[in-house]
């Protein structure tokens, strides 16, 4: 029966508008492959002990239909004891021996299988977070999901399994052709007409299982989007009364994902099937070939019947090849889909390469959160260097242009504009998230050396906590830190602990569920930024959610924490601006003049006009 196999110059440049680009669609088959072959020819011992022992396996199982072949012709001719006991000693040997080798070389391929499917996996995930955030959310965090966990599993399933499997299988071909061969090149001939039957079902097969496997997963990735968004959505949903129609529709794409799977069981039934019958065609020519030949005393007995096995042995491997292609076609697809996603900042570089000038190096943007250990926990200040940088939108044209900001290293700065003036922008810019379409940015240390791998902190209006206990929270940035340590930094950037939200000191539970303030969640990440060694903070609006009083603790939390560090502050606060020693103030894309406050004053009739403004404001300062 067949079976089922189961930075920058070196600082920075980045490119430009070209993340329109970025489209996770899956990968072709030929670029899916390469990655799987790169990943596993990084285990190339425990690969190549796989595929010896698989080979001694296929040896050693010949042996046990040739043991089997040899006392029948003991039995048949009334041949001695001792000649049934040695034709008995082949079979169990051949046995023992296939038996362990197929342990082994199933215990080796996991062993390939598992760190390899586990790389692919990284790599999409380091995709996903090193991509733009829109570029993700438009692919569908739900596809994005589907993709790191399914796909990922079916792909696991099936390395450990299939791998074996199929070299196990072709092994085995190539060893029971050979057998039939040597007993009498007319039983080779028999067999060989399964042949036309197996090609036929193969290519029938695979002409419409691939489409049906490729539509499972797309309905799979819709069903799960759709439950996401529900359940983030579900006051919204509870408020408009729209559960049913929420319902409705995750249920329609529930049943349209569980059509498509009992579509695809439908067909790999019929696959099977047909195989079944080729198998009848093979082994029913071999015994007909067998009984004339024994008829005519051109084979013994025990030939033929070693012939009728090495035929099952031959066909058995022949079915599971072509039954692993059912595995290798779900496989296959959730690969291109898994490489699609590693690949979809690839997308970006041949848009990058040569669309602007001097763009250097291509850097991935910095990690929000600077990750020091013990023996770097020193920070060191970085200087900026842009020039002539230009940004553009999708569809929105350029917002930032011939903007040139040199910061000295230490150095804060505030930015101020109205609004549109492309603060966010000039911000997120610096912080890798956004790319220039022309110009460059340098990062520099104190003696004014290029910085290669900046460590540079974005602090945003809306800051995500992680779940869990505000130790673990941030430990993620100073895995390092001893509780005291911890506490000393959640201290200095105002954390309560000890009451509030931290009534449980660092064991308090912050993330979802809880009931954080957007202020507690700032005082968090401001914590995190005290406990890490960036060595430039981009202050994006961090305290504009905060009343007056808690504006207050945030802007002293923040000095406390900035320290030494360079810092880039969007302040529409202009109390801000006030403390910093220079001000940019930015108006239609540009930077059109950057001095300490009073200086402003003076010489920018709109940066004073912006200042009386907000000093004749209601006092939510
Ligand atoms: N993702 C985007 N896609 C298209 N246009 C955008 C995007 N983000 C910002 N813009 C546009 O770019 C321009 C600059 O926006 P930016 O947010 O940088 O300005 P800002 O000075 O920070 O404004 P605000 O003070 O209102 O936050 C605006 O016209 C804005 O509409």
């Amino acid at each position: 029966m067949p079976r089922r196999a189961g930075r920058r110059q070196r600082a920075v440049s980045r490119g430009g508008p070209s993340m329109t680009t970025i489209d996770p669609t899956p990968a072709s088959p030929a670029r899916a492959a390469g990655l799987l072959w790169e990943a596993a020819r990084r285990h190339p011992f425990v690969l190549a002990a796989c595929v010896i022992a698989l080979a001694a396996e296929a040896a050693a199982g010949l042996l046990v239909p040739v043991g089997i072949g040899l006392a029948v012709d003991v039995i048949a001719g009334r041949g001695s004891v001792g000649a049934l006991a040695g034709a008995l000693v082949v079979l169990v040997t051949g046995a023992v021996v296939a038996g362990v080798t197929a342990s082994a070389s199933a215990s080796l391929t996991v062993r390939v299988a598992e760190p390899v499917v586990a790389g692919l996996r990284e790599s999409a995930f380091d995709s996903v977070l090193g991509a733009d955030a829109a570029a993700v959310e438009r692919a569908g965090s739900g596809d994005v999901v589907t993709r790191l966990t399914a796909d990922v599993e079916r792909l696991s399933e099936a390395a450990s399994g299939t791998l074996t499997a199929f070299v196990s299988a072709a092994l085995s071909i190539v060893a029971a052709l050979f057998g039939l061969a040597v007993l009498d090149w007319r039983f080779a001939l028999a067999g060989l007409l399964a042949v036309p039957i197996q090609a036929g079902t193969l290519r029938w097969y695979l002409r419409r299982s691939g489409p049906v496997y490729r539509h499972a997963r797309v309905a799979e990735s819709e069903r799960t989007q759709l439950t996401l968004d529900a359940v983030r959505d579900s006051s919204a949903i509870r408020a408009l009364r729209l559960e049913r129609r929420t319902e409705a529709s995750v249920g329609a794409a529930s049943q349209s994902a569980i059509g498509l799977e009992a579509k695809a069981v439908r067909l790999s039934t019929r696959f099977f099937g047909r195989l079944n019958a080729a198998e009848f065609v093979g082994l029913g020519a071999i015994c007909v070939v067998g009984f004339v030949l024994v008829g005519s005393d051109a084979v013994t007995l025990g030939a033929a019947t070693t012939a009728a096995l090495f035929f099952v042995r031959l066909f058995d491997p022949v079915n599971t090849v072509l039954g692993l292609f059912d595995t290798m076609q779900q496989a296959g697809a959730s690969l291109t889909r898994l490489a699609g996603l590693i690949g979809m900042n690839e997308a970006t570089e041949p848009a990058r390469a040569g669309s602007h000038r001097p763009l250097h190096s291509a850097p991935a943007p910095p990690p929000v959160f600077a990750i020091p250990n013990r023996e770097g926990h020193q920070m060191a200040a970085l200087g900026v260097v842009i020039d002539g940088i230009a940004v553009s939108y999708p569809l929105r044209g350029e917002v930032l242009s011939g903007v040139d900001l040199h910061i000295r290293s230490g150095e804060r700065i505030a930015v101020v504009g109205a609004s549109g003036a492309g603060k966010t922008t000039l911000a997120r810019l610096i912080a890798g998230l956004v790319k220039p379409s022309s110009g460059s940015i340098v990062f520099t240390d104190a003696a004014g050396l290029r910085v290669s791998s900046p460590l540079v902190t974005l602090l945003e209006q809306r800051t995500h906590v992680f779940t869990g206990t505000l130790a673990e929270d941030l430990r993620l940035v100073a895995p390092w830190a001893t509780d005291e340590e911890l506490g000393a930094a959640a201290r200095a950037a105002g954390v309560p602990l000890g009451s509030g939200a931290f009534s449980e000191g660092l064991a308090s539970h912050v993330g979802s569920g809880t009931t954080l303030t957007p202020a507690d969640a700032q005082h968090i990440a401001l914590a995190r930024l005290a406990l890490s060694r960036s060595g430039l903070v981009i202050l994006d609006e961090a305290s504009a959610d905060a009343g007056s009083a808690a504006a207050r603790r945030l802007e002293k939390a923040m000095d406390a924490v900035l320290g030494g560090r360079t810092a880039l502050i969007v302040a529409h606060r202009l109390s801000q601006a006030v403390t910093a020693d220079r001000v940019a103030l930015m108006s239609d894309g540009r930077i059109v003049a950057c001095s300490p406050h009073e200086r402003l004053l003076v010489d920018e009739p709109d940066y004073a006009a912006l200042w009386d403004a907000w000093r004749a404001s209601p006092p939510v300062r």
